[in-house]
């Protein structure tokens, strides 16, 4: 158990990895945070427990791989901001489990992600990375053969969520028609209509995109027995998770040309920076379109999602608020004028919050104000009380059995 008096905010450090836009460093600086990291890459799993033993709050985007173990030896980290969409990368039961917050940003990139699988389809279409490859070795491969239109063509969209959705409109916009799948019961937007099935979806698509998170239930998603159910001649867009098709059954159909083309964003293992080597069956092939994970890098999308996980990780470093965490119960007060606020993450068991409230009681402490949440395996108490007995109830909460974190914020 963790017992955090409030620190000055100099003393709180801030790790953020990956590139995080320069946006998140300047809401924190204005909020008056001034400890704070930065490093242009991922780090390995070595380098990143050691950089991890006194800091605070860490930012990272999809490469760092924060593991039960990991996680298991950090023993200040309070958050964790996820500048992107996807949480795959962070074991968040275990996160939770150590009273470690998790925030993310569920949409300011869908916009960028659904803008280049659109276009990666219309350059597919028109045979463009194959004539460009070849331009580029001196060939000259003018030529209307095997080059479409998208107008009327059919896209399956795998994932009809924020950017499933998105594209499907933008689709729409170009004259496509739309099919789509999802395990939830979506509504169709504009024209698009809903698949029977996934084999259905695929033997009726053009172009097929997929827009699914990484879940057990969508790993090689797109496996040989799918991917021999696609249209002959077919192109295959996949700008979700690697682990979500199965690249040698991929790579076969491309170089048979059973599909026509493919643009692939996301890889079953991805170099953790710009210097390390990328490897893949599928480099070579001139009618595939590779990417290094850059569906969502855009300038606007990188520069919103600064600034929007950044406020995430202030709001609750200032306030305890943890409206949106992706694990963590949703507790969000608010402040009042000469409160000190006692934060307690417990192990969610019976009888915690009568003695988190025997604590106030025995101590003749007035509650100003009280909220409990619960979610998973833990329940998090936000109380307002009278500035002169924080510091002594802050070390009494800490003691009471199933204490996970606690924090007094003044
Ligand atoms: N390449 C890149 O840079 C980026 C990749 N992504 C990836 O795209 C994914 C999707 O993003 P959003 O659309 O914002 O997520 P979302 O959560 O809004 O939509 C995902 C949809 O997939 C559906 N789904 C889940 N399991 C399914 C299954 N087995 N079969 C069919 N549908 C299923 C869900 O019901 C949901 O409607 C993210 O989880 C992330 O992994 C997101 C942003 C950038
Ligand atoms: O930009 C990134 O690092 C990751 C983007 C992504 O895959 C996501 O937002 O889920």
């Amino acid at each position: 158990m963790t017992a955090l008096a409030s620190l000055d905010k100099s003393k709180i450090r801030f790790l953020l990895l990956e590139g995080v836009h320069p946006s998140a460093l300047d809401v924190l600086r204005a909020a008056g945070y001034s400890a704070i990291e930065t490093v242009a890459g991922a780090l390995s799993e070595a380098e990143l427990t050691d950089r991890l033993a006194d800091v605070h709050f860490l930012g990272i985007r999809s490469r760092t791989q924060l593991s039960a173990a990991v996680l298991a030896r950090t023993p200040k980290l309070v958050a964790v901001g996820a500048f992107c969409i996807g949480t795959n990368q962070i074991d968040l039961d275990a996160a939770r489990d150590r009273g470690i917050a998790v925030f993310n940003a569920p949409y300011s990139n869908t916009r960028s992600v659904a803008e280049l699988v659109l276009a990666e389809a219309i350059l597919l279409l028109r045979g463009v990375p194959e004539k460009n490859a070849m331009a580029h070795r001196g060939g000259w491969l003018k030529s209307a053969e095997g080059s479409y239109e998208i107008r009327g063509k059919t896209l399956g969209i795998v994932g009809y969520g924020s950017i499933g959705t998105q594209l499907s409109v933008l689709a729409e916009a170009m004259g496509m028609q739309v099919v789509f799948h999802d395990v939830v019961h979506k509504l169709p937007l504009g024209n698009a209509r809903p698949a029977g099935s996934l084999p259905e979806l695929l033997a009726a698509s053009d172009i097929v995109s997929l827009h699914v998170p990484e879940l057990p239930s969508t790993q090689w998603m797109l496996d040989e027995p799918e991917l021999a159910m696609m249209k002959p001649g077919a192109i295959l867009l996949n700008a979700s998770r690697g682990t979500v098709v199965r690249i040698e059954p991929l790579a076969r159909a491309l170089r048979e040309r059973r599909l026509a083309g493919a643009a692939i964003d996301v890889f079953p293992v991805e170099p953790r920076t710009n210097q390390d080597a990328f490897t893949s069956e599928l480099r070579g092939l001139d009618n595939v379109i590779l990417t290094p994970h850059i569906g969502g890098s855009t300038v606007e999308a990188q520069a919103n999602i600064g600034v929007e996980v950044a406020e995430k990780l202030v709001r609750y470093s200032d306030n305890g608020t943890t409206t949106s965490s992706v694990n963590f119960p949703e507790v969000a007060l608010p402040a009042q004028a000469g409160k000190h606020r006692l934060l307690h993450v417990h192990r969610n068991v019976p009888g915690v919050l009568s003695e988190i409230n025997r604590v106030f009681s025995e101590g003749q402490v007035n509650i100003a104000a009280q909220y409990l949440q619960t979610r998973g395996g833990i329940g998090y108490v936000v109380t307002d009380i009278d500035a002169a007995s924080s510091e002594r109830a802050l070390q009494q909460l800490s003691r009471i059995p199933g204490t996970l974190r606690s924090r007094v914020l003044f």
